[in-house]
């Protein structure tokens, strides 16, 4: 899906702004806040989640509907014979999206981007636009939802009578199953966008090979392929009508393509690395028989293979070591709402770290994070919101359908990313309880892992991330391209004690090196309170941070087949309010605030003499 894009043949309108905001029902909102305007609504910036924008109320408590609104004007001169399409990046969890009260369609799903046609619908002058969003998760969302009243982390004392009977009593919640705020509302941007009416529907590229070896600005041949459907009227008769002209990143052209698909290969490719990023633009023109047929587009992408072969994960050919994290898009006020400035500062504190590289976890970020790593270097592992799953899950059809859409959806989103390396399917599916239910989880991920890797044009390696799980009957992570571990030794368990920590991490570690798979690690770490100190750290205390990665590091660091070190997490960040957070999870090596603990400095020193590529042999 291409991202909306202004030139001669198109315009792009946004629709951020302050909008009108109500909380509704539990289950329904009132059809009259559809076509008309809300009662006495209160403003809500968008983008942002609406959680943290209003404390007149609690809305941190949302379980159900709220609606959106607002109001926009077109000229007739921007949108006579044009297709004009209305997008959202993004709305939180489940939407019904409403046109001067005529209801356009629902979608299902928090973090991924989707569009109607409003052609003809949206008029010259004032149009309302009514958008109700439903926040609930549960056992058939993504994330999962508990349906019982207790959450991820959550605390109970399940039997005793009068528990019970305020469980019963107590107002419905949401019950995550995973360790992040449910944050709602549109959280992205929402923007209009014309096209003409037969247009340039997407556009693929792909590395089919480099010359590997090259230094850093050195150039080689390089042979890319490409390939832009078209939609509309007469969309089936104009391949022939499309040019694409590569750009080089000053905007030199260096080589033409006609047709619709087609390989190009270039004599001096500047070659996409981590930390040494090189963007080329591939300029799309359709050029129709009327203007109404004839459209162009912009395609960002960059020259780089990525390839898992003999324990190693290359790129260009190369040897690469994961430096990073798990981050979450989270910030005060904002919410989870897509903030470029804390984007950009984000990045820089990558940079400073002299990490290169990061998990969305636990969901697919909003594009303008993957456009700044495109053109930073950094290297992403795109994650799925599949988050929480467990094993009655595997048997659920409904669920699975929609697992496949969203992964088609993030990549059909995502694909011509050079920042994006790996896809993840999932983050701790709990499977491995052994038997048939092991088994199940393995029918049910099977299928997932062949669909990423067959709709993904650039066929990139495919992960899951496991859990601090039995090993042994875990049947799915050692199928994947990469195994992707969570472990959390010396802090969910044999909690404080690093020796035992570091014993029993070198026990797993010997069992993996029999399965022959790159390993690393997506997560690890310890919540530490900024400003608690010990001089034999203790847990919580920034110290023990230290020292948990100072000793774990070690360890890995023996294992020539360990591609990365991930830790948890980049930053502070919110979960739901519960025995087991402060404020929500402090794992971060910087605060929500973005400002260093110690385990920071130690980190950023530890990198600074990791390089990108060959850290292993
Ligand atoms: C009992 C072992 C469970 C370990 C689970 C560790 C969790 N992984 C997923 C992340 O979203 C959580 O924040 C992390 C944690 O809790 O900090």
């Amino acid at each position: 899906m291409l991202y909306p894009q202004t030139n001669d043949a198109r315009l792009v309108f946004s629709l951020d702004g302050v909008w009108d905001f109500k909380t509704a029902g539990e289950t329904d909102y009132p059809t009259e806040w559809t076509s008309a305007a809300l009662p006495e609504p209160i403003p809500m910036a968008v983008p942002g989640s609406y959680n943290d924008q209003n404390d007149m109320t609690d809305l941190y408590d949302v379980y159900g509907w709220v609606v959106y609104q607002r109001t926009f004007s077109l000229p007739e001169r921007t949108i006579e014979g044009q297709r004009v399409v209305l997008r959202f990046d993004a709305a939180t969890h489940a939407a019904d999206v409403y046109l001067n009260g005529e209801k356009l369609g629902s979608h299902k799903g928090g973090f991924l981007p989707f569009e109607f046609d409003v052609t003809g619908k949206v008029k010259a002058g004032d149009n309302l636009l009514a958008v109700a969003i439903d926040n609930r998760i549960n056992q058939s969302t993504l994330p999962i939802g508990n349906e019982g009243n207790v959450a991820f982390f959550g605390s109970d004392n399940a039997g005793i009578p009068s528990v019970e009977a305020g469980k019963r009593w107590a107002k419905p919640q949401n019950r995550p199953n995973f360790d992040f705020f449910n944050f709602a509302g549109l959280n992205r941007h929402v923007e209009l966008y014309t096209t003409p009416e037969t247009y340039i529907a997407d556009v693929a590229v792909t590395t089919k090979s480099v010359t590997e070896g090259l230094g850093e600005g050195e150039t080689g041949p390089a042979t890319i392929g490409y390939e832009v459907t078209l939609g509309g009227e007469f969309a089936a008769k104009r391949d022939d009508h499309v040019t694409v002209t590569i750009q080089d990143e000053f905007g030199n052209t260096v080589a033409t393509a006609t047709g619709a698909k087609g390989e190009i290969t270039l004599p001096a490719a500047h070659l996409w690395n981590p930390g040494a990023a090189y963007l080329y633009t591939a300029h799309v023109d359709l050029a129709g028989f009327a203007e109404s047929e004839s459209d162009e587009y912009d395609q960002t992408f960059g020259i780089r293979t990525v390839e898992v072969k003999d324990q190693k994960f290359l790129i260009n050919g190369k040897p690469f070591y994961f430096k990073g994290f798990g981050k979450h898009e989270d910030s005060y006020f904002h919410g989870r709402g897509t903030d470029q400035l804390l984007n950009v500062k984000d990045v820089s504190l990558i940079h400073w770290l002299n990490a290169n590289s990061f998990r969305t976890s636990h969901y697919p970020y909003a594009e303008n994070m993957y456009d700044l790593c495109d053109r930073e270097g950094i290297v992403i592992i795109d994650e799925t919101p599949a988050v929480g799953m467990s094993w009655p899950q595997y048997t659920n059809k409904p669920l699975f359908e929609h697992h496949q859409q969203v992964i088609r959806d993030m990549i059909a989103r995502d694909k011509n990313h050079p920042s994006v390396v790996m896809w993840s399917l999932a983050n701790e599916p709990w499977y491995d309880q052994g038997g048939e239910k092991s088994e199940s989880a393995l029918k049910y991920f099977t299928p997932l892992y062949e669909l990423a890797h067959e709709v993904d044009p650039q066929n990139r390696p495919v992960t899951i991330v496991c859990c601090q799980n039995d090993y042994t009957k875990d049947l799915v992570t050692r199928t994947m391209d990469v195994v992707c571990l969570n472990r959390y030794y010396g802090w969910y368990n044999l909690s404080g004690d690093l020796d035992a920590a570091c014993y029993a991490l070198n026990y797993e570690l010997d069992w993996w090196e029999k399965i022959g798979k790159p390993v690393m690690f997506t997560e690890y770490g310890a919540d530490t309170m900024e400003g608690v100190h010990g001089t034999h750290g203790k847990m919580w205390s920034e110290e023990y941070q230290r020292d948990y990665f100072a000793r774990i590091d070690a360890e890995i660091d023996k294992r020539p087949w360990f591609i990365g070190e991930q830790l948890w997490n980049f930053a502070d960040f919110v979960t739901i309010q519960g025995t087991m957070r402060v404020e929500g999870n402090r794992k971060g090596i910087l605060t929500r605030d973005r400002q260093p603990k110690m385990a920071a400095h130690f980190l950023r020193d530890r990198w600074a003499k990791i390089p990108n590529f060959g850290y292993k042999g």
